[in-house]
């Protein structure tokens, strides 16, 4: 199943125009939308999802018209949306017979198989019957994707997952998703491009309501090979660099500024040529200098 985004535009009534020409192809596997806060990521995300309207151009799904057709759509889509409420002492195993009722699983055998075997999937089985309120950050996003997979999604969107959680839940959380990515398509909405590069193959960059890139994350390195040069600076002679380089990130390592600068040409003066990150891909495209 592909899904195919074409002309996408959205405009709030504030006049923000959060949506512009939107083409992307995805297919099955782990799609990363990268872009940082207020790109637009939600508005594409929610359309997809369809929680939103948009004001033109078309979405879809394998057969399925996804802007006209929003029933098929829900029946094969899985949303993780970047918050997500809870009912007070309300178990994760209660919550989720709920959640599926709600989907229309109304028979109790087939139902309770799908409950245990999902607890079972995101490593929530032992803790199934706390109350999902109760939760830490890490387990509530695993009991999110155990509910955005009831009923075997096609499509899989999950906005912002890991903000706020520690190294070892994160490491859970990507494994869990990118086991998922192996069946169907996953989106993966985030501004942080490690999630990105960890976990998926293709990816676009948004911002400003804008696609600035699409494409495999390979490629998207590929487009500053040998352009980066980093350096550690003193935070004193940092105005100087800013001024006389195209500065792409700055960031602190033990104490000092190390910055990374994007040159056509080969730097010297104690410019060390540095390994393309994902990062500075999506730095330089935001800076418009790729
Ligand atoms: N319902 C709304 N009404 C008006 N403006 C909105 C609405 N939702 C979003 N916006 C604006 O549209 C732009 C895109 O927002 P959106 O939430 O889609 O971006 P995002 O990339 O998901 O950012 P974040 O990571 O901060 O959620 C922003 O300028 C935002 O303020």
């Amino acid at each position: 199943m592909i899904l195919t985004i074409t002309q996408l535009n959205k405009q709030y009534a504030n006049g923000v125009h959060a949506l512009k020409d939107i083409n992307l192809t995805i297919e099955k596997g782990m799609f990363g939308l990268l872009g940082p806060n207020g790109a637009g990521k939600s508005s594409l995300m929610r359309t997809l999802a369809t929680l939103q309207e948009a004001d033109s151009g078309t979405i879809t799904l394998g057969e399925i018209n996804v802007l006209k057709e929003k029933d098929e759509v829900r029946k094969i889509l899985g949303y993780l949306p970047q918050e997500f409420g809870v009912y007070p002492r309300t178990s994760a195993t209660d919550l989720l017979h709920h959640l599926a009722v709600l989907k229309g699983f109304d028979q109790k055998k087939e139902r309770t198989e799908m409950v245990d075997y999902l607890l079972q999937k995101v490593n929530l089985y032992e803790h199934r019957k706390k109350a999902v309120s109760s939760y830490s950050g890490g387990m509530r996003q695993r009991f999110g994707i155990a509910q955005c997979l009831i009923g075997s999604p096609k499509l899989v969107i999950v906005d912002e997952p890991t903000a706020g959680l520690d190294p070892g839940e994160r490491n859970r959380f990507y494994n869990i998703l990118s086991e998922i990515g192996e069946q169907v398509i996953v989106i993966l909405s985030t501004h942080i491009v490690q999630d990105v590069r960890e976990l998926c193959t293709n990816m676009a960059i948004m911002d400003k309501g804008m696609l600035l890139y699409s494409g495999t994350t390979d490629n998207a390195l590929d487009l500053i090979k040998g352009k980066i040069f980093e350096k550690r600076v003193d935070k004193a002679e940092l105005p100087q660099y800013q001024e006389e380089f195209q500065i792409i990130s700055n960031k602190l390592v033990g104490g000092k500024p190390q910055i990374h600068v994007f040159s056509e040409s080969s730097l010297n003066n104690g410019f060390i040529k540095a390994e393309e990150t994902l990062e500075d891909v999506f730095f330089a495209k935001l800076n418009q200098l790729i």
